[in-house]
């Protein structure tokens, strides 16, 4: 990479980092859309803590997400996923990956809509299955038909995922590629915001 790109892209990532102020960014989506490992490379280049809901989750069950669904069932999760997200979104400096049915539960959908900035990370199912496929650790997709499951949850869940404020494709390519497009997103949508007040 060029000396120039290095500082354009620096310069777009302080850019944002100085136009969000105090709002939590959060990323939602379906499962293996990126959230996770996209939300990391966000937060380290934009000087911001990085939190997982799934991971506090863990943490704070001393369980793992599939031993949460099968000894607690989903209402559970969705009832601590709802409790760990809005204690999350106190802090402001953050960016935030939910879990892929965060964003489709009314309560946290409303939460994060009025704390944070959304960023729905959109991708094909073919993609999303290739990446879901390599780890066994969706409790959801333990069907007799994953794939068929996955385009199940597609279907009910991305006109929910439509009502985040920015929607960014995680394309198939490298995923500093994906967290630059989400960067250039936001701040389109924050300049855009800014010209219409
Ligand atoms: N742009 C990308 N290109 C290739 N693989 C990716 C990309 N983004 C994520 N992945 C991979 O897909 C899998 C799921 O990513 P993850 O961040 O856990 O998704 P999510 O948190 O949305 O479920 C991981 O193995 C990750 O390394
Ligand atoms: O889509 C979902 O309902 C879920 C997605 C998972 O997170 P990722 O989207 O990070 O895989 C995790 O929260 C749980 O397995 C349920
Ligand atoms: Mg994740």
């Amino acid at each position: 990479m060029s000396r120039t790109d290095g500082g354009s892209r620096q310069g777009r990532a302080r850019a944002l980092a100085k136009r969000l102020a105090e709002k939590p960014l959060v990323l939602v989506g379906m499962m293996g859309a990126g959230k996770t490992t996209v939300g990391r490379r966000l937060a380290s280049r934009l000087g911001r803590q990085f939190v997982d809901s799934d991971e506090e989750i863990e943490r704070a069950a001393q369980m793992t997400i599939p031993e949460i669904f099968e000894q607690r069932g989903e209402a559970e999760f969705r009832a601590g996923e709802m409790r760990v997200i809005a204690r999350l979104l106190k802090e402001t400096n953050i960016v935030l990956a939910t879990g892929g049915g965060a964003f489709a539960n009314a309560e946290t959908r409303g939460l994060v809509k009025a704390e944070a900035l959304s960023v729905w990370l959109k991708a094909d199912v073919d993609v999303l299955f290739e990446r879901v496929s390599r780890r066994a650790n969706r409790p959801l997709l333990r069907t007799a038909n994953p794939r068929a499951t996955l385009e199940a949850l597609v279907a009910e869940r991305y006109p929910i995922y439509a009502e985040a404020d920015v929607t960014v494709l995680s394309r198939d390519v490298p995923q500093d590629d994906v967290t630059g497009d989400v960067i250039a997103a936001v701040l389109a949508h924050l300049k855009q915001s800014q010209d219409r007040s």
